[in-house]
């Protein structure tokens, strides 16, 4: 029998494929709605794929009635911090607009729990060395302000309405399915570790490094790496305090360590044994120097702690990335 019957809209991308898997592991129901802008319909094996945009209220509303949804979990955005500075209009349409047409369709059917993919970005440059979920947010890119106001209508709908949010601030997601199956697959890919691999493994001649000029111990930008499948274990337990009944919350997830670009271009060099060629070129617009989570809350209130090292991440991403060679 199932445990219960969850809608995940983005479930053919890079985390929302792995959390598809992780559910139906746990004994979930599952139905993913994705237009496949980013995703792979090959991504989702486990789950029924609906090929949709989440702002088509006729897609929405067809889905809603052919289901009891127990949940939605929301892992659908434009998410890269560098278009966001030159298309903030498809961010906002994207990831605000959008929204809150699958809340309200969602308010409109009765379904009342959801669980939201925020972003470390919302902090802006935080000037802490451990950034609590209470620090100021002050995004410093349309795509953190994005979320940031997603997170505002969530806080007023569950003051206004019987509606009740997870919402969880990644930092930096990382690495693959231990068993290979699935991974990360942007394109063009714009992520670090999946470029560095790519570089390590010859499929791109070098890697560029955006930036040794930030105040930082070595003068590369620092951020807090978290494990994919650590990621989907803390949103089945944020589900799982829903679907009990308890409140909703905000929580960071990361590993509460940083490491610099270089250190991880030396983790790569470490797990591979292959050379990577690195370029300096200037700052990426929008990057915030150190980014690096405070998690003592998630680990309190959900009573999660992330498994993997950096190093493993970099290990399944290169599994990952090898096998598809
Ligand atoms: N990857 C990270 O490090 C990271 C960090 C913080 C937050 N996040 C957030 O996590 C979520 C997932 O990120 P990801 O890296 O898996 O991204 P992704 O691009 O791999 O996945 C996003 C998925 O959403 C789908 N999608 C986008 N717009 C849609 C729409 N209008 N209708 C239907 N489907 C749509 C895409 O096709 C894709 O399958 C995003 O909300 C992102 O902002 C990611
Ligand atoms: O070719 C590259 C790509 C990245 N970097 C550097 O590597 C670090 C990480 O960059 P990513 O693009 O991998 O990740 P971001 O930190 O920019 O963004 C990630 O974390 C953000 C939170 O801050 C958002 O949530 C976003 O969705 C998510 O991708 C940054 O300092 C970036 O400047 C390079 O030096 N060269």
């Amino acid at each position: 029998m199932s445990k219960g019957e969850i809608l995940v809209v983005g479930g053919a991308g890079y985390i929302g494929s792995h959390m598809v898997e992780h559910l139906h592991r746990s004994g979930y129901r599952v139905t993913v709605l994705d237009n496949l802008s980013t995703g792979h319909a090959d991504a989702v094996v486990n789950a029924e794929l609906v090929v949709g945009d989440l702002g088509d209220r006729e897609v929405l509303g067809r889905l809603f009635r052919s289901r009891a949804f127990d949940a939605v979990m929301h892992f659908a955005a434009l998410s890269e911090v560098g278009a966001s500075m030159t298309q903030p209009e498809a961010y906002y349409q994207n990831n605000v607009a959008k929204t809150m047409s699958l809340l309200a369709e969602m308010r409109s059917q009765g379904v009342d729990k959801f669980v939201f993919s925020s972003t470390a970005a919302v902090y802006g440059d935080a000037q802490e060395s451990a950034i609590g979920e209470s620090s100021d947010t002050s995004p410093i890119n349309p795509y953190g302000w994005t979320k940031r106001f997603v997170e505002q209508v969530l806080r007023d709908y569950a003051h206004s309405y019987a509606f009740r949010s997870m919402i969880f601030r990644y930092f930096n997601a990382a690495g693959a399915d231990p068993g290979g199956r699935l991974g990360e697959r942007h394109d063009p890919e714009t992520h670090l570790i999946p470029l560095l691999l790519q570089a390590a493994s010859g499929r791109r001649a070098d890697f560029t490094l955006f930036g040794r000029d930030y105040l930082t111990p070595d003068g590369s930008c620092v951020r807090d790496f978290i494990h994919v499948d650590d990621l989907c274990r803390a949103h089945r337990l944020g589900l799982e305090a829903l679907l009990r009944g308890e409140q909703g919350d905000v929580f960071n997830l990361g590993s509460g360590v940083g490491y610099s670009v270089l250190q991880v271009i030396e983790s790569v060099r470490r797990v591979t044994g292959c050379e990577v060629s690195v370029k300096t070129a200037d700052r990426r617009a929008g990057d915030p120097g150190y980014l690096v989570a405070d998690v003592a809350k998630v680990e309190r209130a959900l009573g999660w702690r992330p498994h993997y090292s950096l190093d493993e991440m970099v290990a399944h991403a290169w599994h990952f990335e090898t096998g598809r060679r």
